[in-house]
């Protein structure tokens, strides 16, 4: 008895393609030996994908050919020089990459002045590919990134404790931006605040959102906090990466003088050294917003900010403090080397180059700097003598892992890329190719919040682009208010029902840069009792 498919095979005649196709198919040898070929197929199919693969990981990195000619060559101690002098010329050949001693951080000082705003830059127009390339990455579109193709994903559920006078507001617009172009949700203060009710420890509903469930998965947490790990971890996913910036506590000390003038223990001081000189019988820790003179960091992080250089127990709080932070915290990034900074905080988020390239936000005119004597940047350190260990044990740190996870040969070759492409952003938005005093900004709505006796800049852009370069370059120079405002009217447009109909009609963002009542500034309005007890 024949079996059905032999039967079938006997029964039909050889007479056409078909047929013959059909006969193959239902012989078993024949079927094995498709089989076969199959399997190479689909070898041969695994090795090219392969090879693909391994040919894109060797361009980790998009390659952004620049025609233009670089203000210098780039070598390491070049870059790292020029950061510490507004001109190349004046780099001193022998000067350390890094700071890893008291002493390297006390000679970055003198040299404070150093420029990353983009007017160091060519300003001319000729890096039109990699600008189309940015705006395709920075675009509302959603689209993703250049990552490191086949190495890491994308990361997505970020922490950043946004620290006082450290660039923070500069990071916070590469994460708003990075956030809006992917549709990510933030963890906003609860009624459009600028800040997590800071200086109070975090807590989970001060979150917009939190209590009404409104939100089932928040992305990005970036706005002023006193950081309590516990309770951010319970509105952040558990895989998020936690990350913050710190500063030379002497020119933060100085930065936070100018800006702060009013709290308390900065009234009626004309200089620092007028602070130091009463501050031992005049400083009073329990007033209001006092804590902004003192140890600014380590209370920023959520630990005791008490500690002078002569605290019997100064030993044990910086060792708890490192402790902590280093337990809490994947990255500590260094102010004074931003770019390099950013470098490693792309490389740890596993996003491109263009995802972190920014303009320097929230800088104070030359104006209303004041140059520190040796011996008042030494005060500062003996008062601030906690921030100041924090800072030199993670500046250290810092270059340690840039030397390993990068390499010092990677590590030049993308801090100059990172600077081409500001220089040609900068070419691209901005009018003067940089930054400009408040009084000569044109659009309201563009100008940062000034505070204290600070003057802060920002930018004008220029008057001929195309409406997607434009708004690309708006969120580029968008203040940190302004930025936040936006950012909660996208996402609760139902708290602010003007909001709701403008997006329809997409005049929304013009109407809400007409509005900033808000401050961000001392919550001075918190009474007394309010006030958060030291922990
Ligand atoms: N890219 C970059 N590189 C280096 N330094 C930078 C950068 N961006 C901002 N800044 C400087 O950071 C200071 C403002 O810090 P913040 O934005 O954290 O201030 S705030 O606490 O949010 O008000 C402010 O310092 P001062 O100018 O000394 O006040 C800015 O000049």
């Amino acid at each position: 008895m024949l079996s059905p498919s032999k039967r079938w095979r006997k029964e039909q005649p050889l007479h056409s393609l078909t047929s013959c196709v059909r006969r193959v198919l239902c012989s078993r040898r024949h079927s094995l030996w498709i089989l076969l070929v199959l399997v190479l197929v689909c070898i041969a199919f695994q090795t090219f994908v392969a090879r693909q693969a391994r040919n894109d990981k060797g361009n980790e990195v998009p390659q952004l050919h620049f025609t233009v000619n670089k203000p210098q060559s780039f070598s390491l101690d070049s870059i790292l020089g020029n950061f510490w002098s507004n001109s190349a010329e004046t780099v001193s050949p022998g000067l350390s990459s890094s700071l890893h001693s008291e002493k390297e951080a006390d000679s970055h000082l003198q040299n404070e002045d150093f420029a990353t705003t983009p007017n160091r830059f060519s300003t001319k127009r000729s890096y039109k590919s990699t600008v189309s390339k940015f705006r395709h990455f920075s675009s509302s579109k959603f689209l993703p990134s250049s990552s490191i193709p086949g190495k890491c994903k994308e990361k997505t559920h970020i922490v950043f404790l946004k620290t006082h006078k450290t660039a923070s507001s500069t990071i916070l617009n590469i994460l708003y931006r990075f956030g809006e172009s992917r549709n990510l949700t933030f963890a906003l203060p609860l009624n459009k605040n600028s800040q997590l009710f800071y200086p109070f420890y975090f807590a989970p509903h001060f979150v917009e959102g939190v209590t009404s469930h409104r939100i089932s998965e928040f992305h990005i947490m970036c706005n002023h906090m006193r950081f309590r790990k516990s309770e951010v971890a319970k509105v952040m996913p558990r895989d998020t990466f936690y990350f913050s910036i710190l500063r030379n506590p002497v020119s933060m000390m100085e930065s936070i003088f100018i800006y702060y003038k009013s709290i308390p223990a900065f009234h009626g001081k004309r200089t620092l050294d007028d602070f130091f000189n009463s501050s031992k019988t005049h400083y009073n820790a329990s007033l209001v917003n006092n804590h902004y003179a003192h140890n600014i960091l380590a209370f920023d992080f959520g630990l005791n900010n008490s500690a002078t250089f002569d605290s019997p127990d100064l030993e044990k709080q910086v060792s708890d403090a490192i402790f902590a932070i280093e337990r809490d915290f994947g990255l500590v990034l260094i102010s004074e080397y931003f770019e390099e900074s950013m470098v490693l905080l792309r490389r740890s988020l596993c996003w491109s180059l263009e995802d972190v390239a920014s303009f320097k936000l929230n800088s104070r005119s030359d104006r209303t700097r004041r140059k520190l004597s040796p011996e008042t940047a030494d005060k500062i350190k003996k008062w601030n003598a906690l921030d100041w260990r924090i800072y030199l044990h993670f500046n250290a740190t810092f270059w340690q892992k840039l030397d390993t996870v990068i390499g010092r040969q990677q590590l030049e070759e993308e801090v100059s890329e990172l600077r081409a492409l500001q220089a040609e952003l900068a070419g691209v938005c901005l009018k003067d190719g940089g930054a400009v005093e408040p009084s000569k900004i044109k659009d309201a709505g563009l100008k940062p919040f000034q505070y204290g006796a600070a003057v802060i800049q920002g930018y004008n852009l220029n008057a001929d682009m195309d409406n997607r370069t434009r708004e690309m370059c708006e969120r580029l120079i968008l203040p940190e208010l302004q930025y936040t405002e936006r950012v909660f009217v996208r996402q609760f447009p139902e708290k602010a029902p003007w909001h709701k109909q403008a997006l329809n009609t997409g005049q929304a963002w013009p109407r809400a840069k007409r509005r900033f009542t808000h401050l961000k500034m001392p919550q001075s309005a918190l009474s007394q009792h309010n006030k958060p007890t030291a922990p």
